[in-house]
């Protein structure tokens, strides 16, 4: 079995005219949580929907469990949640998930739909109406229906935007409990507190990884106290400039 479950080497993508992955390698050890962070327009977004094997790319190879992205192999085994949920207004909750659940061909897609909707705690709203829930719920019955097939690799897109703290605990300590089940999980977000609940991080910006290490050893490399002073810090290293903006020697 592959260390990696996603190998990503020389990766470059067009969009509307512009470089926006200019040549990124990277790689997703496997049943970890790795962190995809950096600011708006960086590109994770882009890295990711790659991976998923839905991005038009000019050039690079990549893996996902061994095989090229987007083989139609990878359908049961990957699971993509966007940025926008991608589940029916007009469908419960419970019936967007049992759906999904009996397409993947589900035993049980009942019980199935039950555990899902249970891990990201939408029990309570399983029967509403996607259309009637809040944004946050929304987003959450996106990720039960993701989870229902039990992918071994998770691709989330900013899954904690719109989250209050206690949701956002929640789900991070959902997405350790899946990695030590041994789901490897790539989470893109911008929030820089968030790193400090990943195995590895990807530090991008403006199409550039800036760092791929774990939490502490990117706080020892940069002599950070935190993620946002690490990205800060790795920011000025790569622009040639010290904290003040000035030039370095
Ligand atoms: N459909 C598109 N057509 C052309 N350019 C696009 C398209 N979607 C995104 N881009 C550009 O690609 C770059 C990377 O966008 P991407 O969505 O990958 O960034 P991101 O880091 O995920 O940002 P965010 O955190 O805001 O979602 C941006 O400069 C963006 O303007």
């Amino acid at each position: 079995m592959e260390k990696c479950a996603v190998e990503v080497d020389g990766l470059r993508v067009v969009r509307g005219g512009r470089t926006v992955l200019p040549d990124l390698s990277l790689t997703v050890p496997r049943g970890q949580v790795v962190g995809l962070l950096g600011p708006s327009g960086g590109g994770k977004s882009t890295v990711i929907r790659a991976i998923a094997g839905v991005q038009r790319v000019a050039k690079g190879e990549f893996r996902v469990l061994g095989l090229p992205a987007g083989s139609p192999a990878l359908r049961t085994r990957l699971a993509y949640v966007t940025q926008s949920p991608s589940v029916y207004p007009d469908l419960t909750v419970t019936a967007n998930v049992r759906y999904l659940a009996t397409l993947l061909g589900a035993p049980d897609p009942a019980a199935a739909a039950r555990d899902a909707i249970a891990q990201v705690d939408l029990a309570s709203h399983a029967d509403a109406l996607v259309g009637r829930l809040s944004g946050g719920q929304r987003s959450r019955a996106s990720l039960a229906a993701a989870l229902v097939g039990r992918p071994e690799v998770l691709l989330l897109d900013e899954p904690t935007v719109g989250l209050d703290p206690v949701l956002r605990r929640d789900l991070w300590d959902l997405f350790a409990d899946l990695a030590a089940g041994g789901t490897t999980l790539l989470v893109s977000s911008h929030v820089m507190d968030e790193a400090t609940r990943c195995d590895r991080l990807l530090l991008l910006r403006e199409g550039e990884l800036l760092a791929d290490d774990t939490p502490a050893g990117l706080l020892a490399a940069t002599g950070a106290e935190d993620a946002e002073g690490a990205f800060l810090a790795l920011v000025e290293a790569a622009s040639g400039c010290d904290a003040t903006g000035e030039v370095a020697s």
